[in-house]
């Protein structure tokens, strides 16, 4: 039976970054494409960043039982949804994923799969120093919204707190301050654990 890799970690724990260099040294492992409510932007396609769905497919995929897992995100522009469908996409009778994604939805992959089937990596680096990163990032942006930076900072306080953590059953934490050390640490983990099958 396949697994699924969970790469999860606060705002700019590096934790898109890791996910994409990991797709590149691990090709073996598949991606899914996940669902969203919010309108494409100018020069996405639908099926390569997200599927694009409007709120009537979300709630016939729901009737089905096929959301996996969903998050609602109150925005300036309404609720955008994003959610993880059982459409076909994860065929854990042939192969090994990786995921990125919240503690919440990995618990829902859990319940849905069972915690046998994931293999959580948590991505944490110290709080000054990930400001400080969050910070640089949002300064190259053409419009900084340093107040969206500082609001994501402080929840992610919440939601990845130390038990909140531990109620997930989450015990490995891997330290991105140096990206390459880091990479090396969850590349070995991933390579051990998927062999365990
Ligand atoms: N080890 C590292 N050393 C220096 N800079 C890093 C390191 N890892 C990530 N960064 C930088 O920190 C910033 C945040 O990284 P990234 O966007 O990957 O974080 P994230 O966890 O996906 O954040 P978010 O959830 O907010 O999108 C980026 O500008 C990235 O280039």
């Amino acid at each position: 039976m396949g697994k699924i890799c969970y790469i999860m970690g606060k705002s700019s724990s590096g934790k898109d970054t890791i996910f994409k260099k990991l797709e590149e040294r691990m090709p073996e492992l598949k991606t899914v494409t996940l669902y969203t409510t919010r309108p494409a932007r100018a020069g996405e396609t639908n099926g390569i960043e997200y599927y694009f769905v409007d709120e009537g497919k979300l709630k016939a995929m729901e009737d089905k039982g096929y959301v996996i897992e969903i998050r609602a995100y109150n925005t300036k522009h309404g609720v955008w949804k994003y959610f993880t469908a059982d459409d076909g996409q994860i065929d854990l009778d042939r192969y090994n994923y990786i995921i990125i994604g919240t503690l919440e939805s990995y618990e829902a992959m859990c319940r849905y799969f069972g915690r046998e089937r994931l293999i959580p990596v948590y991505i944490e680096v110290e709080d000054g120093l990930r400001l400080k990163r969050a910070l640089q990032r949002e300064r190259r942006q053409s419009e900084p919204k340093y107040s969206e930076m500082c609001r994501r900072f402080l929840a992610d306080q919440v939601d990845f707190s130390d038990e909140n953590l531990k109620k997930a059953g989450i015990k490995r934490r891997f330290r991105n301050h140096k990206m390459e050390e880091c990479l090396q640490d969850v590349q070995a983990y991933l390579g051990k654990k998927l062999r365990e099958n």
